[in-house]
Formats: C-alpha cells, structure tokens, sequence
C-alpha cells in the first residue's frame, strides 16, 4: 500500500531528517516505527499524510507517486488518511459528539448517525454532550479514535497514541485499535518510543536513528530485561524476540 524507495528529507538545514528511506508497507498491516527523538519518526509521518513533501526519492501510496498528484487530488488523499496524536487535539469548546462530527463538518456532511454509531464503537455514547475537561485521558484518546475513523480512513496514523496515559488507559486505547484493526482491516502506522506498544500492536517494525533506516524487523512477543549497548541493539532484539 505504501512504498517509500531512497526518500531523503532535509528541513532548512544541511541535516537530514530522513537519509535515503526505502521500505514498504503492505495493505492491512500494524507496522511500528521506532526510534530515538529526532531519529525521524514524525517527519516518516509527516510525508506519510502529505504535510510534507520529500526533497529526494519517490513515495507511493495506493500506486500513485505522490510527487504527481494535483494540490487538489494532495487534498482529497489526506481526507482518506485518518490520524490521532499523543496529545488527541481535541477542541476544547466543543462537545464530544461536535468533536467526533467535525471531519464530516468540514467535508459539508451532516451525518448525526454516523457520529452516534462512532461513539457506539468507543463505548463513549454516554459521555456525547461531554466536554473534553470532563473526561480522562483513556476517553479523550478514544474520542480522537471516534473522529479518525468517522471518515472510514483506509490509513490510520498513530504519533504515540498512549504516550500521554497512564496503564490503564493504555489498554483501554490499545484494544480499541485492535478492534479497529481486525474488524475493518485498517492499514496501521504507529509511531511509539514504547517498544512494548509496538511489540503487541505490530507485525513489523522499522528503526530509525538519526534519520537513517537501521533495519525493518518481524515483531514477536515478550520482552526480556536484558541490558544492550544502544537503543537500537535493544529494539532489534526485543523486537524479534
Ligand atoms: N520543521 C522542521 N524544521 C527544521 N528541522 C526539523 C523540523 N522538524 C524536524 N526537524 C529536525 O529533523 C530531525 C528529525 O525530527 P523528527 O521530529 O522527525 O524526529 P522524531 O523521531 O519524531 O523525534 P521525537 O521523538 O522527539 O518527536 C530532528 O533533528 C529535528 O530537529
């Protein structure tokens, strides 16, 4: 489904961002990425959604060169891509159903049924008049779940999902993009500095250090505590444990 083939990225600097990327994500896969900060993980996210163009290489997704594609038809493929973020984004003056409706607010929709079968799917139909100061953390996150998947995406991005919660909010949020995952075989990004994350979530995943692609390894499961010489020799080997 998406293939990056040498994507280097540079922001204004001579420093890349991202050096020469090659890898393929296949369709309906959970694949994690992994890496230090400032390895590269948000801006992999960043040309994943289009905010950003790459300065070399080539990305494709659903077999289109995104380089060739219209500001307008750029436009229309971001509205297929939903995304949820370690902070949820949420608007604050608005209700949760507000919240959850806004995407199809935007596109000129008014579909209050959708938006009530989204609330369904995160068990957050009580909470629809809701503040988002009224609600836990756990909940914020499965509200911005709700609103990622009221366009019914063919892609959902994750920028460290549970970052933000405490452990029970993390498996409260973890099982829902499971659910997600196997109920509508949603093409899954998730971008976590937590391998354990990665490591139930993902069937494969890449590491990054300073912008460059270490490797892209199978996950299994349970970590041990073993102690190793870098983040990366940890991650390659808890990963494929
Ligand atoms: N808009 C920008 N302008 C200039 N440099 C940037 C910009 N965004 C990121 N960078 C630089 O690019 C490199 C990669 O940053 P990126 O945010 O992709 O890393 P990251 O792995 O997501 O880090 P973190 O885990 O801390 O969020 C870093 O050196 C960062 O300083």
């Amino acid at each position: 489904m998406i293939q990056f083939d040498k994507v280097t990225k540079n922001y204004d600097s001579d420093l890349k961002a991202l050096h020469n990327v090659t890898l393929t994500i296949n369709q309906g896969e959970c694949f994690g990425v992994v890496g230090e900060s400032g390895s590269g993980k948000s801006t992999f996210l960043r040309l994943l959604n289009q905010l950003e163009r790459p300065t070399s290489g080539t990305i494709t997704v659903a077999q289109q060169v995104l380089a060739t594609l219209s500001e307008r038809d750029i436009k229309k493929r971001q509205q297929q891509i939903g995304m949820i973020f370690q902070q949820f984004n949420l608007l604050h003056n608005q209700t949760v159903a507000q919240n959850v409706a806004l995407p199809l607010k935007l596109r000129g929709k008014m579909e209050p049924a959708r938006v009530l079968d989204m609330l369904a799917f995160v068990n957050l139909t009580h909470k629809a008049d809701a503040y988002p100061r009224e609600l836990s953390g756990g909940e914020k996150q499965r509200v911005a779940i709700a609103r990622a998947l009221v366009i019914e995406p063919k892609l959902l991005l994750c920028d460290e999902p549970t970052s933000a919660l405490d452990a029970q909010h993390v498996d409260e949020v973890l099982s829902l993009l499971e659910k997600i995952h196997s109920q509508f075989q949603t093409t899954m990004v998730i971008v976590s500095h937590e391998l354990a994350v990665i490591k139930r979530m993902c069937q494969r995943a890449a590491i990054f250090n300073r912008g460059e692609l270490v490797g892209i390894t199978a996950v299994k499961s349970a970590e041990n505590a073993q102690q190793y010489d870098s983040y990366e020799a940890r991650a390659m080997e808890i990963l494929q444990q």
